[in-house]
């Protein structure tokens, strides 16, 4: 309900005990008033050269600065996206105010991911009968792999396999169905495991920006050629920040900022990705052990911690071309990837 409220550009009141942030999000919000103070991610804070005194301890906390006499939407909007800064150098300065309440403004920062949306928003000093509440408890607990289930499974014939069978799976909390493809005959041994996270400009329409398409194919041929094993796809665009936030990773990218760089000054993580939902979709295949195809060793750790044993790390390096070259080395440098 809040994500839906947030997309529409509907306040959302996080309640925290006796503290209540009454939040609109920057991107959708139609009008400026009732604003008293701007929300922002430590790290887009950090690239406007803002800091909050009073979380001079935690460096990760959100920044709070009292709204600008002259603030607007645009002006609003161009504190949000740093894909604008190069178009609207002026902005500031801006008065950082203390953070009263931590928690409230951080679950803020994780709707806005959830959302889909850039990490930014209006303050409002009143809520409103109309405000959805949400409280920092229940954004934690959102976790995409809450009662998953599986919901369909069909043969699907692929150009890999002829015999491959889809499944299916929801979860009461997100609109996207992660997918699984298994292919050949379980055996006791560990199957050939692939965790391929959503990528729609690589997987459909063929971007040579990244690895992602020639992957999955390649991944596909892998467990096709292997005893048994699962291809896990897993709706996690852009990283788990979702594509139009992807696409202004890109943008930045255009401008110079490297993968991991983009990441961080739209004010998300590097990865935002939560493997544990793979870890439960393995579960409910009945599959405990996994030989697994990744170059991550984040992946390797977070099915592991969530529950999965990982037998084997299989390689899976595909040629690099000109146009991606450097974000593949940007992964190996900066993000830990095995060369
Ligand atoms: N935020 C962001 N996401 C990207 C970028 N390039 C690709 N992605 C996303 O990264 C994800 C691809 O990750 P994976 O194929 O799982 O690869 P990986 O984590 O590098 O690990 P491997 O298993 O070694 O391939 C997809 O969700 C892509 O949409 C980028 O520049 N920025
Ligand atoms: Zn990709």
């Amino acid at each position: 309900m809040a994500i839906d409220a947030l997309r529409r550009g509907w306040p959302v009141t996080v309640v925290d005990v006796d503290k209540a942030l009454t939040v609109l999000a920057v991107e959708t919000a139609q009008d400026i008033s009732g604003t008293h103070a701007i929300l922002l991610s430590a790290s887009r804070a950090a690239t406007l050269k803002l800091s909050n005194q009073s979380a001079a301890a935690d460096g990760d906390l959100p920044v709070l600065i009292k709204a600008p006499f002259d603030l607007d939407l645009r002006l609003a909007l161009a504190v949000a996206d740093p894909s604008l800064d190069l178009a609207y150098p002026m902005k500031g300065p801006f008065a950082a105010l203390p953070l009263d309440d931590g928690p409230s403004a951080t679950a803020a920062i994780e709707l806005a991911r959830l959302a889909g949306l850039l990490p930014a928003f209006l303050v409002l000093a009143d809520a409103d009968e109309n405000t959805v509440n949400v409280s920092p408890q229940d954004v934690i607990a959102f976790d995409d792999s809450g009662a998953l289930r599986i919901a369909a499974r069909a043969k699907l014939p692929v150009a890999a396999n002829a015999d491959a069978e889809i499944v299916a799976f929801r979860t009461v909390v997100d609109a996207s169905d992660h997918v699984a493809l298994l292919m050949g005959t379980r055996d006791t041994s560990p199957p050939v495991v692939r965790l391929h996270s959503e990528c729609l400009t690589g997987d459909v329409l063929g971007s040579l920006k990244c690895d992602c398409g020639p992957q999955l194919h390649e991944a596909l041929q892998q467990i096709s050629d292997a005893s048994w094993g699962i291809l896990l796809y897993l709706r996690q665009e852009g990283r788990g920040i979702g594509l139009i936030n992807k696409l202004r990773a890109y943008a930045l990218q255009d401008q110079g900022f490297d993968t991991v760089d983009a990441n961080t000054r739209l004010g998300f993580a590097i990865d935002a990705r939560d493997f544990s939902v793979a870890a439960r979709m393995l579960e409910l295949l009945g599959v405990e052990r996994v030989r697994l195809l990744t170059n991550n060793p984040e992946k390797v750790d977070g099915l592991q911690k969530a529950g999965i044993a990982v037998t084997e790390r299989l390689p899976l390096q595909i040629a690099a071309n000109p146009h991606n070259a450097h974000y593949l080395e940007t992964k190996k440098s900066r993000t830990g990837h095995a060369l």
